[in-house]
């Protein structure tokens, strides 16, 4: 489900609680014991991919790592310490996609994911320092726990993803219940339906930050390790080039409609069909041309149609007691390809290797900008089960979201078949930029002097800086453009940072590659959407998107235009 399941680094969570020994100046024979809580983020490592970028936001900001709370200290002093290990901590847990738009005067909230890592990570630690603090201390510890839960509560509350309840439970999600349970499955969910999202889980009970809401052991995960046992590997391993991931999906064509099947329930469980994307009929995708999720689309079926081709149509002739024909249809194929994109989970197995799996009613879990698990995707080695707990309260009776990744909406249309509900942080639009440069200045024209190759674009509503010259785009862009513009056709005062007539050509330039988009996209008020298809409906939807990202960038440089002509 998602890309990269597992944070890359595991916080590292250094704490440590100090005793000091303060000799009291006014008496020299009265020593006043003074207790110190010293409270260690994990400290940026040179082995993050974005650590040189870490690395400049925290030194353009100050931020420290390592904070010490004098014992006692009044309320005021511990919040406003806190405030600012929440920073730090926001700084630590950014992804590419949150680090690029984050300016340096803003100091966050960036989105709700990156709040919830940043908040738990810091909650964790609070928490470790119980064990050994002392009374005061342990006033100190109850106040920072008790504001960072708090904000925790606040990004839940912010959060407009919820659906209604249509339904709960039907016979095979019943069957699928029960048989988790009685193979070890424990959990605080059940299942209902949603109008907007099909099935999902919602809370059978309140579930508290750090509570497991669905733990599923190792023997319901179904991973390679099954294709490596079964007889199909004595074929596929002879085939060049074939992924693990491919034999799985082969694997699961096949015990789709195996009744002996150990995963019987889980596979009778599934839908019928998936309403992906992939899926769009003629008239979704005529609706798309034009967008930038159209090519991607064409692509990703063409690729597919190609594997289908080079596996199915041999396997079946030369291997037809391991491949039955008649399960191996093109359908069948991107009925597969299909559960595997939406439902598949990248996970850590005791192994210690990074597997694409299929996870039994955790597959039950919709996505949410907002989520409320954000934590999972390695496997227990003592208790040998994957645990999903929860990063933020999820009250009884209302719908537990999980975070299937930092995904844009085009993602999520050609895979998932989805838009989310509210503001998606990372609805992108990549910007490939071919730079041509003077010899002597390509690495400055590549970077711009902010250390980014690639860069994007968003939604400017989203932009919180107030910056003179930032117009509510990305400032990595503005850099790498206005290095590239500058070139030697303007001559900048020396200590002049900004040059009203390079400026100009920025906004200009970001006009002249938007403009054309905007055009592209058309108009679709002419399709009806009430009587349309969920595809066309989709398709509109995605372009409405499109269209509001883009017209707010052309708002934002007509707007910054303006303000330096001076009218
Ligand atoms: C892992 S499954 C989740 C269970 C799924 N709803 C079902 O009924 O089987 C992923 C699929 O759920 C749906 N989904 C997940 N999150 C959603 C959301 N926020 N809004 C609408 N649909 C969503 C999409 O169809 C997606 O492909």
């Amino acid at each position: 489900m998602q890309k990269s399941l597992f944070p890359s680094q595991l916080p590292t969570i250094i704490s440590r609680l100090q005793e000091m020994v303060i000799a009291a100046a006014a008496s020299p024979d009265v020593l006043l014991q003074k207790e110190m809580i010293t409270l260690c983020l994990q400290p940026l490592s040179d082995s993050d991919p974005l650590f040189s970028q870490k690395k400049r936001l925290s030194d353009a900001r100050n931020l420290k790592f390592e904070f010490h709370i004098p014992v006692p200290s009044t309320e005021e002093d511990v919040l406003n310490i806190l405030n600012h290990i929440v920073r730090s901590a926001r700084i630590l847990h950014l992804d590419e996609v949150e680090i690029y738009f984050a300016e340096d005067d803003a100091c966050g909230p960036f989105c709700p994911k990156n709040e919830l890592e940043s908040l738990n990570s810091i909650l964790l630690i609070i928490d470790s320092l119980f064990s050994c603090a002392k009374s005061d201390g342990m006033e100190v510890l109850q106040v920072l726990q008790k504001a960072t839960v708090s904000m925790i509560n606040c990004v839940g509350a912010q959060n407009i993803d919820s659906m209604i309840v249509k339904w709960v439970d039907t016979d095979a999600e019943e069957s699928l219940m029960k048989w988790g349970k009685d193979h070890g499955v424990r959990t605080k969910l059940k299942i209902a339906y949603f109008e907007e999202a099909g099935r999902g889980a919602i809370a059978s009970e309140d579930i508290n930050i750090g509570d497991i809401a669905l733990e599923i052991p190792k023997s319901l995960i179904i991973s390679e390790d099954l294709v490596l046992e079964s007889d199909m590997f004595d074929v596929l391993r002879n085939l060049e080039g074939i992924t693990c991931e491919t034999m799985l999906l082969l694997w699961s064509m096949r015990e789709r409609y195996n009744s002996n099947s150990r995963f019987k329930n889980y596979f009778e469980a599934l839908p019928k069909c998936f309403n992906t994307g992939l899926s769009f009929g003629v008239d979704a995708l005529s609706v798309l041309e034009g967008t930038l999720v159209f090519e991607e689309l064409l692509q990703a079926r063409e690729h597919l149609h190609q594997q289908y081709d080079a596996l199915c149509p041999t396997l079946c002739a030369n291997h037809p007691d391991v491949f039955q024909p008649e399960m191996y249809s093109w359908d069948q194929y991107l009925w597969a390809c299909e559960l595997w994109y939406s439902n598949g989970m990248k996970i850590i197995c005791s192994d210690g290797k990074l597997k694409t799996c299929l996870v039994p009613v955790a597959g039950l879990l919709n996505h949410s900008v907002c989520p409320h698990i954000l934590r999972y995707g390695r496997m227990d080695p003592e208790t040998k089960s994957l645990k999903f707990p929860v990063s933020r309260p999820c009250k009884g009776g209302e719908q537990c979201f999980l975070s299937y990744g930092s995904l844009p909406g085009s993602h999520l249309v050609i895979f998932y078949g989805f838009l989310p509900k509210g503001n998606n942080p990372y609805d992108v639009i990549p910007l490939d930029f071919d730079v041509s440069c003077a010899e002597d200045d390509t690495s400055q024209c590549q970077s711009g002097e902010t250390g980014w190759t690639s860069h994007m674009i968003r939604g400017t509503w989203l932009s919180k800086s107030s910056k003179p010259h930032t117009y509510h785009l990305p400032s990595p862009l503005l850099a790498h453009l206005r290095a590239v513009l500058k070139g030697s056709d303007f001559e900048m005062d020396p200590g002049e940072s900004i040059h009203e007539e390079i400026e100009r050509s920025v906004l200009e330039t970001i006009l002249s590659i938007f403009t054309p988009m905007m055009e592209a996209l058309g108009d679709s008020d002419e399709v009806d959407r009430e009587s349309s298809n969920w595809d066309v409906k989709l398709a509109l939807d995605y372009k409405d998107l499109q269209s509001r990202i883009i017209s707010s960038i052309l708002v934002s440089c007509t707007a910054g235009l303006r303000e330096l002509n001076g009218s």
